[in-house]
Formats: structure tokens, sequence, C-alpha cells
């Protein structure tokens, strides 16, 4: 195995550990929670290769879907996914897929590493709003009331924190020693 795929096979472990302790990181709000998820995703979205950042994501969502307590309030299951909350689960994958292939091919300069995170929110709050149309019946204005527009000055908040984050973090392993 190369030294590459030790690291971020390394890395991976890490970032999912950081990704199901976020999920318990949240204030209950009435319908969606405000919670760290989406940092530690962008997190994931920003340091780990394509591959490799989908693959974690799509590990955190199965631990979840068999019933382990790694969602949003020590929540687990497959009714999760057909809940209010379903389509903020389900576009993290997106999130970890579209920013990290943006990075792969744009570079990972501060100014890609925020545009790739602001599409990777944009789309997971799209997603998730138009997932509780169906299933709280709501409109498509109510819907975006409730589950995009709460979530846009955190999530700017939380997506500044990943790139600053991101960047220290690639310049400390691009610099460590190699033995
Ligand atoms: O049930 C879950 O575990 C998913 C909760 C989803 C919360 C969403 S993620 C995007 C938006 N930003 C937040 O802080 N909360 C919502």
């Amino acid at each position: 195995m190369t030294k590459e795929k030790i690291h971020s096979l390394t890395l991976a472990g890490i970032l999912l550990a950081v990704l199901v302790v976020c999920s318990q990181i949240t204030i209950p709000l009435p319908l969606v929670p405000l919670t760290l998820q989406t940092f530690a995703i962008g997190l994931i979205a920003s340091l780990l290769p394509v591959s490799y950042a989908v693959e974690v994501v799509f590990a955190y969502l199965v631990l979840g879907a068999i019933g382990l307590p790694v969602f949003a309030g020590f929540s687990g299951g497959f009714a999760v996914f057909v809940g209010p909350t379903g389509g903020y689960l389900v576009s993290f994958v997106l999130y970890a897929l579209v920013t990290s292939l943006y990075l792969k091919y744009r570079g990972h300069s501060f100014i890609d590493l925020v545009v790739a995170n602001v599409i990777g929110v944009l789309l997971n709050l799209l997603v998730g709003s138009l997932w509780m149309i169906p299933v709280l019946h709501l409109s498509i204005k109510a819907a975006l009331a409730i589950g995009f527009v709460p979530f846009l000055i955190p999530g700017v908040i939380k997506l500044l924190v990943v790139v600053l984050l991101a960047g220290r973090l690639q310049n400390t392993f691009s610099n460590a020693p190699q033995n």
C-alpha cells in the first residue's frame, strides 16, 4: 500500500469520527436542527480525494441507516431518510462529490475552497429544503423559509472555518517530513 493511500485512509477514518461527533453538536430548532454536520462534510470534501470523500459520507449514511445513532440528536434508522431531514442526509453525498471534484480539477487555493464549498452548501440546503415539500406537504416558498433561509448565515460561518482549517491542514500535511 502506498504512503498516499495509508494517509488518505487514516484521514478518512478520523474524518468519519469527526462527522459522527459533529452530528451531535446541535441546536434544536422546530423541524430541522442546526448542526455541525456540514462543517464535517466540508472538511471531508476539502481534504480527501474524491472517492474517499464520497465513501466516508456513504459509510456514515449506511451506519445511520442500519440503526446506529449517528444522525443528529442520536437518531438513526432508515425512517430518518423519509423524514424532514432525509434530503440533507442524502445530499451530504452530493456535497462531498461536487466539492471534492471541483477541487480536484480547479486546485485548492483559498478562493477555490470557498467556491467549491459554497456550491456544496447551496446544493445541500436546496435538496434538503425541496425534500420537505412532499414529506411535509409544503409549498416551495414554505420549504425554503424553513429549510434554506435559516441555515444560510450559519452555513457561511461554518464554511469559512472549513476553508481556513482545510488550508492550514493541507499545509501541515504537505510539510510533514516524509520518512
Ligand atoms: O437528521 C440528520 O442527521 C440531518 C440533520 C440535517 C441538518 C441540516 S444540514 C444543513 C442545515 N444546516 C444545519 O445546521 N442544519 C441543517
